[in-house]
């Protein structure tokens, strides 16, 4: 299997006693799994919650405190347990814990989000797990991310994840919540989330989650909206997250399955995006995109119009006006307009993904072929 970029999220109630407090066998099985992927040759980034149910114990908290001060506080005692847990259990397969605790005000400033990817980028690639959860011990409660299930979303959506992986106490999404109604039946496998499904799904399951399922249908909208297909359930031992990436989970698939993914983001390109402006390229351009299978670098582009954001989708058209393809772009409109005809290298500082292309073959959609400019 080609490597894959897997976002993991770990609810509080698989790493910790219902009760409150750290579980310490639950950790290691998911570390131990994570390590599994990560010598199959994979990227995997872990969203983990847990700080709240792991703090209040030891501050002294006979049950997950109600107010806020009392959870941000139980936060910052839990977060470092947590973080001594994961790094002493990822030591003994040789992976280095790298702690990233973030708040929804990181995700609006550009600044802030281009740091972030490269950070993320950065510790990949020296092998480190990056271990990402909401700073709760500052985060405002207007401006929290909701959850953790929509902290996961957001983060696979934006490292272009091939999966999202919500690893909970219940082997996948009911009709109803199981644990209230003993009929209620499961799905395994769902190309979308309704609107009814939200409203059919309950809330939280035990004493230490936050949202429930609701939350991870939420989330899971919000992923399949960026292209990432999204498995909900349990599992233990060493091959489970191998598993379920394989497609043999104990749970509910959603979105196009796993292997597949890329076609499902060329789906959403070419059918469901809106189009948010429009980019001329010259006939090089042209030819590599539609010929050579190529990526669209900033030299070959002669004209932009409209105000679109970085990874919004644009119309691609030749010199001659036509329509040749449509794609997601790492440039937002005004700095397109900088660096149109300019070699990558002096580009890139303007997309904030650092990276080199306009649009990248992989969020590119060929939409007429015929047409190539002589
Ligand atoms: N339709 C449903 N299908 C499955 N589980 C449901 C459903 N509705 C509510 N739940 C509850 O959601 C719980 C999982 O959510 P939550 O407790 O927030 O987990 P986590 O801590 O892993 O984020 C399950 O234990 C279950 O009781
Ligand atoms: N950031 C919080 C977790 C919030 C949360 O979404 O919890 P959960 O529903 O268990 O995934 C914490 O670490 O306690």
């Amino acid at each position: 299997m080609k490597r894959q970029r897997v976002v993991v999220k770990i609810g509080s109630s698989s790493l910790t006693d219902p009760k409150g407090g750290l579980c310490h066998d639950k950790l290691f099985d998911h570390v131990e799994a994570i390590a599994y992927l990560k010598q199959l040759g994979h990227d995997v980034i872990l969203i983990t919650s847990g700080a709240v149910a792991a703090g209040f114990g030891p501050l002294g908290y006979p049950a997950r405190p109600t107010t806020i001060a009392g959870k941000q506080a139980a936060a910052a005692v839990g977060q470092s347990l947590l973080m001594q847990a994961y790094s002493s259990a990822f030591a003994q397969f040789g992976f280095t814990a790298a702690q990233l605790l973030l708040t929804r005000s990181d995700f609006y400033s550009r600044e802030r989000f281009r740091n972030l990817f490269a950070t993320i980028t950065t510790l990949l690639e020296n092998g480190a797990v990056p271990i990402i959860n909401e700073n709760d011990s500052v985060s405002i409660e207007e401006l929290t991310f909701g959850d953790n299930d929509m902290l996961s979303a957001l983060v696979a959506g934006f490292l272009h994840a091939d999966a999202l992986i919500l690893l909970t106490d219940i082997n996948g999404l009911y009709d109803a919540n199981p644990k209230t109604n003993p009929q209620a039946k499961k799905y395994a496998f769902l190309p979308e989330i309704t609107d009814e499904m939200i409203e059919a799904a309950g809330g939280i399951g035990s004493a230490v989650g936050t949202g429930g399922m609701r939350s991870k249908l939420l989330a899971a909208r919000k992923a399949l909206s960026f292209g990432v297909s999204v498995f909900i359930g349990t599992g233990s031992g060493r091959e489970k997250l191998a598993d379920i990436l394989a497609g043999k989970g104990d749970g509910t698939y959603i979105g196009v399955p796993f292997p597949k993914q890329m076609q499902m983001r060329k789906q959403w390109i070419a059918y469901h995006a809106p189009v948010a402006g429009m980019i001329t390229v010259d006939s090089g351009a042209e030819e590599a995109l539609l010929m050579r299978g190529k990526s669209l670098l900033p030299a070959g582009v002669t004209a932009v119009s409209g105000d679109f954001h970085a990874m919004d989708v644009v119309d691609v058209v030749n010199e001659k006006g036509i329509t040749i393809g449509r794609g997601q772009v790492y440039y937002a409109a005004a700095d397109l307009k900088k660096v149109k005809g300019r070699p990558s290298e002096e580009a890139r500082q303007y997309s904030y993904l650092h990276r080199p292309e306009v649009i990248h073959r992989d969020n590119w959609v060929t939409l007429r072929k015929e047409s190539v400019s002589k």
